[in-house]
């Protein structure tokens, strides 16, 4: 069998889920040098300022059981991928395909991973096989719920959907359980508008009707007078992909063509010669309305026994849409009464619809059993676009067709490569500083740059700092896709402050700060004037740096550990220190001392390879000038 090898992956590409379970983590292919996390897709998280509420406390743990991401960044240049225990691994990864996918698309699984095709599988056996597979391929027949979620336990990764529409997957539960949800939103467009446009011509025409009569033996031409396009409006209901090509094909047919879509550019309508309209103007004044919205609690029965009588009475509809968004019972009514002369239908609210539904044996409804994308051209490239997406999931790369996590353009995952890392450190930084019970409630990430506002996306960074600073106390593994929902459900508020700088805008970000308000810290140093937990750090020559602790300036890379040592600023300190962590075989990396006045008190921050045991630090807190002094896991 022919096989496509999987394209070649840039540098620039960043690691998210590694392919990791609880048995066994992966590094395929070559490593990069991120791993990553996920956020929601949801558009209000893209907001610069985003804030989630209540109260978290560090000592809390909470077991979601999701362990599907690598645990650790390594260093800006070299990453691992690494399970919950540590380990690293070159296990293929396993790929459930549960609905047939193109053998283009197989092929390309199978050069990666270990491949397992079955059909038609029950919900049950669906549940129990999944704890077996890092990666899911569907199209609409699987049902993807929650308790498939549940019963992965962990292992599953990523879910692909072959195709567009995704109201078989839970993505509520997907983000929760920190799965990647990805689709193939491009490769059935064409022939999904294609076949609007064969429904719409062959009802205006009983093609259907008159070609099952014949074949009964019958000759019947006047009973199948059709009715003319030219002239006639159509509205495309929903301007997406699919709804603009079919109202570019329709304006060749001579039709006049309105559009209703709340999110759809004007420029873009008109660009194809096609007013955009309310939703009650639409079908009002159409002769033929074609449905292209998804299926969302908004769009769910829309067309109802009110919309219905809202529309001109002869009006022909057609559905290559979702089955939900018609209330099929309405339909039937409305066939039956004559306001709906015709309708052309290719899904359905159940899927396969009962063999006595009264909508497919209707007289004047024509049927088609899902064939939408049901082309050799779309089902090759739907199983391309899909396979290359879970690929590059388990790869650990972040998606440009994820549904529920950022989709991060490759360039700016580049240029923000160092400063992910910097955050979850200050995260993980600022957390081990926290004592007290009185739990975490609210932390503030202050980014300054130079950039223009819009053109900085600080969503993974906040979802680094929110990684760095529940995984140390937690047993969550906090990910891009579940990143703000964990920091909800734990009741941590994080916000975020844009401060814009005078400076180069060549660097995305100048400094990150993050500060935890209203807690007590074990390192009083690092408190600032207002009681605020503060750190702030910089990326120095692509190397994360701790820059400041509370009033503090310093400046140590944020590599293997830390010692943050208060004193009275005098001479020695450093080789006082110096000489303990030596005798102790404790190799210190950096050493960088801050003060705030000559003579006074004086930070020393020192990154350490080795974590020093009780005895050495016994020893550095007896040093007569130190005050404090706390050694924290970076
Ligand atoms: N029958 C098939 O085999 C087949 C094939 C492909 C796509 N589809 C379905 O067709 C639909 C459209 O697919 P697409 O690729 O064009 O998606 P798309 O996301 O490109 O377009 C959907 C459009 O619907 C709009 N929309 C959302 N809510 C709306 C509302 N309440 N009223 C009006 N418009 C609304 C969106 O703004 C968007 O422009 C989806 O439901 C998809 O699942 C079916
Ligand atoms: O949403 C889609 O992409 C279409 O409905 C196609 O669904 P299918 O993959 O089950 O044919």
């Amino acid at each position: 069998m022919a096989s496509t090898p999987c394209p070649p992956r840039t540098a620039t590409t960043a690691h998210l889920n590694s392919p990791l379970s609880s048995s066994s983590s992966v590094n395929h292919n070559k490593p990069s040098n991120l791993s990553f996390l996920h956020a929601s897709s949801n558009p209000s998280s893209v907001k610069l300022l985003h804030s989630v509420s209540a109260s978290f406390s560090p000592s809390s743990t909470t077991k979601t059981g999701i362990c599907n991401v690598l645990k650790t960044v390594e260093s800006a240049d070299i990453s691992l991928s690494r399970d919950l225990h540590g380990v690293v691994s070159t296990a293929k990864p396993t790929i459930l395909v549960s609905e047939k996918l193109g053998e283009a698309g197989l092929d390309l699984l199978r050069s990666f991973g270990n491949v397992d095709c079955s059909y038609d599988l029950s919900p049950q056996d669906l549940c129990a096989k999944i704890s077996l597979c890092d990666a899911l391929i569907v199209r609409s027949g699987t049902k993807v719920t929650r308790e498939v979620f549940d019963a992965a336990q962990g292992r599953l990764k990523v879910v692909g959907r072959a195709g567009v529409g995704i109201d078989n997957v839970d993505l509520q539960a997907a983000t929760e359980f920190g799965c990647l949800v990805v689709n193939a939103p491009t490769a059935n467009t064409i022939a999904a508008a294609e076949h609007g446009i064969a429904l719409l011509t062959s009802m205006a025409r009983n093609v259907a009707q008159a070609d099952a009569s014949m074949k009964a033996g019958k000759w019947l031409r006047s009973k199948y007078v059709g009715v003319s396009l030219v002239g006639k409006t159509l509205a495309v209901m929903g301007f997406g992909k699919v709804g603009s090509e079919v109202a570019r094909r329709a304006k060749g047919l001579g039709m006049h063509v309105i559009a209703h879509d709340p999110y759809a550019p004007a420029d873009r309508a008109r660009a194809i010669g096609v007013d955009l309209v309310s939703f009650e103007q639409a079908i009002s004044t159409a002769d033929f309305i074609s449905l292209h919205m998804p299926l969302t609690p908004a769009t769910n029965k829309v067309f109802n026994d009110d919309t219905f009588a809202k529309m001109k009475k002869g009006v022909r509809l057609i559905n290559v849409a979702r089955g939900g968004v018609i209330d099929e019972d309405a339909l039937v009514r409305a066939l039956d009464s004559g306001i709906v002369a015709q309708a052309a239908l290719d899904v359905f609210t159940v899927e396969p619809p009962p063999k006595d539904s009264k909508l497919v044996q209707h007289e004047n409804v024509t049927v088609t059993p899902h064939l939408g994308a049901s082309t050799k051209e779309a089902q090759e490239g739907v199983a391309i676009e899909i396979a290359e997406a879970v690929v590059g999931a388990l790869n650990g790369e972040l998606s440009a067709t994820a549904v529920n996590a950022p989709m991060v353009p490759p360039e700016v995952l580049s240029e923000l490569a160092p400063y992910v890392v910097l955050a979850e450190k200050l995260g993980r930084l600022a957390v081990q500083l926290v004592t007290g019970g009185s739990g975490i409630q609210s932390v503030k990430v202050v980014y300054k740059s130079a950039r223009d506002p819009d053109s900085l996306d600080t969503r993974l960074l906040r979802a680094m700092v929110t990684k760095g600073i529940i995984e140390p106390i937690s047993d969550t593994i906090i990910n891009l896709v579940n990143a703000d929902f964990i920091a909800k459900q734990k009741g941590l508020r994080i916000s975020e402050e844009r401060i814009i700088v005078d400076s180069s805008p060549e660097y995305p970000v100048e400094s990150i700060q993050v500060h935890i308000s209203n807690v007590q810290s074990r390192f009083a140093s690092a408190l600032s004037e207002n009681g605020n937990i503060s750190i702030e750090g910089r990326v120095k020559y692509g190397v994360p740096h701790l820059t400041r602790v509370g009033p503090f300036s310093v400046d140590v890379s944020l590599e293997g550990n830390l010692i943050l040592c208060r004193q009275v600023d005098q001479p020695g300190m450093i080789g006082k220190v110096g000489n303990i962590l030596g005798e102790s075989n404790v190799n210190v990396s950096f050493m960088s001392v801050g003060r705030t006045v000559k003579g006074k008190l004086a930070i020393m921050a020192i990154g350490v390879d080795e974590e020093p045991d009780k005895d050495t630090q016994k020893k550095i807190g007896e040093v007569s000038a130190v005050e404090e002094f706390v050694f924290l896991k970076l």
